[in-house]
């Protein structure tokens, strides 16, 4: 009733503005037609499935913000650019600082989740991780790990912040455009599915990733560059560099389960809390498409699908501080794709042939820095994990031009007959070279064998 009444007033306003201001009716009308289009629009996607809901109205978040990540701008930013926009969207939030490692991850442990619409994390990707854990330590994981989640940028990797803003369809942006941006998609409150990825290593608990999983270059660099932050997004290009400089071969054995065409037909068909498995569908996996030769010298024949990666992130690593992987095992689902590490793999899996890499970098969302474009295809919850490889033998050249195309996302365009790309739902990584760095979400964790399966839809992301 009273919905009808307001809009009777909205729709007289408009013809009253209308007959007053002849010049002002195109603008107008383009205005009223655009909100038409995005409605309905979203309005098929909800029926598509690809958003799950809207949040309720009024909203209330609980706005958990690091003031240390970054450049330690956080909460000048929040104050900034933030808080207004929240209090106008009437979203009721409360500010939680965080003041130390592990601080969010109990938090949400210990919350009373009902009290809250959404977790939003103001920081970079590490504060998000915590989060992620945290609920599924809880006793309740279940439910817990569908509270709508939703990022700020504050970090200067800010990979999902980057991603969400990809999803929504809109032109890359500079840092602060990210942040206004990032809490607009916030403000409309549009909650879509995202996947989570198990993570187990060999004498640590197992845990939970929502961004990537990084093994010899790319990792090298994300932790390397540390010591750059104060040169914010800029020192993955200065970590590239230096290591490009002095450039490695890891050994080890790479084996994965493919994605099936079978799986990729039921992304319209979503599953809550289990992820569709097909341990037979090996056979229907696409054949491995031959790269054209390159010009690039350096670059020799191969098979495989085409493509590739990058680098970076951020990561805070010290000695006095825990490792990511040290905090205790979280609940969740089984890994219904996985044996254990100490087991042959099941038959079905495909072993790369290839025991000589420079990198592998798994992804599951989009970007892997504000911007470093490392799976332009992938969305929150595709269900699988983008598995890219680089081979030894590539030069330094071609592994540059890499990461440069990368920051438009065409560097599987590049036809480097070094990088692989191929679509997986679970691997297993045996390193073989005695030292080394593993990454989690930008991370260091326990280097040594690992294995990884997706869980598709797990957790809940607003990406408006
Ligand atoms: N007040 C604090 N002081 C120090 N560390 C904190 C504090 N609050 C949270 N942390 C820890 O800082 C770690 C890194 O945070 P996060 O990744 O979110 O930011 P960042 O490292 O600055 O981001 P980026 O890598 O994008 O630069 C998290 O693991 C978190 O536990």
């Amino acid at each position: 009733m009273s919905s009808g009444v307001s809009r009777q007033r909205v729709e007289q306003c408009f013809r009253l503005a209308a007959l007053q201001d002849p010049r002002a009716n195109l603008e107008e009308a383009e205005k009223w037609a655009r909100a038409v289009r995005e409605r309905a629009a979203r309005q098929q996607q909800l029926r598509d499935g690809v958003l799950l809901s809207e949040l309720s109205r009024p909203c209330r978040m609980m706005l958990l913000v690091n003031p240390q990540s970054g450049k330690g701008q956080a909460l000048i930013l929040y104050n900034n650019h933030i808080q207004r926009m929240f209090n106008e969207a009437g979203i009721i939030h409360t500010l939680v600082i965080t003041e130390r490692q592990n601080h969010a991850r109990e938090l949400v442990k210990e919350a009373d989740l009902s009290q809250w619409d959404a977790l939003v994390i103001m920081s970079g990707d590490g504060l998000l991780y915590e989060v992620i854990n945290g609920l599924l330590e809880r006793p309740d994981w279940e439910e817990a790990i569908r509270t709508p989640l939703g990022i700020l940028p504050g970090g200067s990797g800010n990979a999902l912040a980057a991603s969400v803003h990809h999803y929504s369809g809109a032109s890359p942006v500079s840092s602060e455009e990210l942040l206004v941006s990032c809490g607009f998609l916030l403000c409309k409150g549009l909650v879509s599915r995202m996947d989570l990825v198990s993570i187990h290593l060999s004498s640590s608990p197992r845990l939970f990733s929502f961004l990537s999983l990084a093994w010899g270059f790319v990792a090298d660099v994300d932790i390397e560059s540390e010591k750059y932050r104060h040169v914010g997004a800029a020192r993955f290009t200065v970590g590239t560099l230096v290591r490009l400089a002095s450039l490695r071969v890891y050994k080890g054995r790479l084996a994965y389960l493919p994605a099936t065409k079978d799986h990729n037909n039921q992304q319209g068909l979503r599953n809550n809390m289990t992820v569709h498995c097909n341990n037979q569908a090996s056979s229907l996996t696409p054949p491995p498409v031959l790269c054209r030769p390159s010009r690039d010298s350096s670059c020799h024949n191969t098979f495989h699908n085409s493509c590739h990666s990058n680098n970076s992130l951020k990561v805070r690593r010290s000695e006095s501080t825990p490792s990511r992987s040290a905090t205790k095992a979280p609940s969740g689902p089984p890994d219904s794709l996985l044996v254990p590490l100490d087991q042959p793999l099941p038959a079905n899996w495909v072993v790369v042939p290839e025991e000589d890499f420079v990198l592998m970098l798994a992804m599951y969302q989009s970007h892997l820095a504000e911007d470093l474009l490392a799976a332009p295809d992938a969305v929150s919850d595709d269900g699988v994990i983008h598995l890219f490889y680089v081979r030894a033998g590539i030069s330094r050249t071609a592994l540059l031009r890499l990461f440069l195309a990368m920051e438009k996302g065409a560097h599987l365009a590049t036809n480097c007959q070094h990088l692989v790309h191929t679509k997986v739902r679970a691997l297993r990584l045996e390193p073989y070279s005695p030292k080394g760095i593993i990454t989690v979400d930008g991370e260091v964790v326990e280097y040594g064998p690992l294995q990884a399966e997706v869980h598709r839809g797990l957790s809940r992301l607003i990406t408006g």
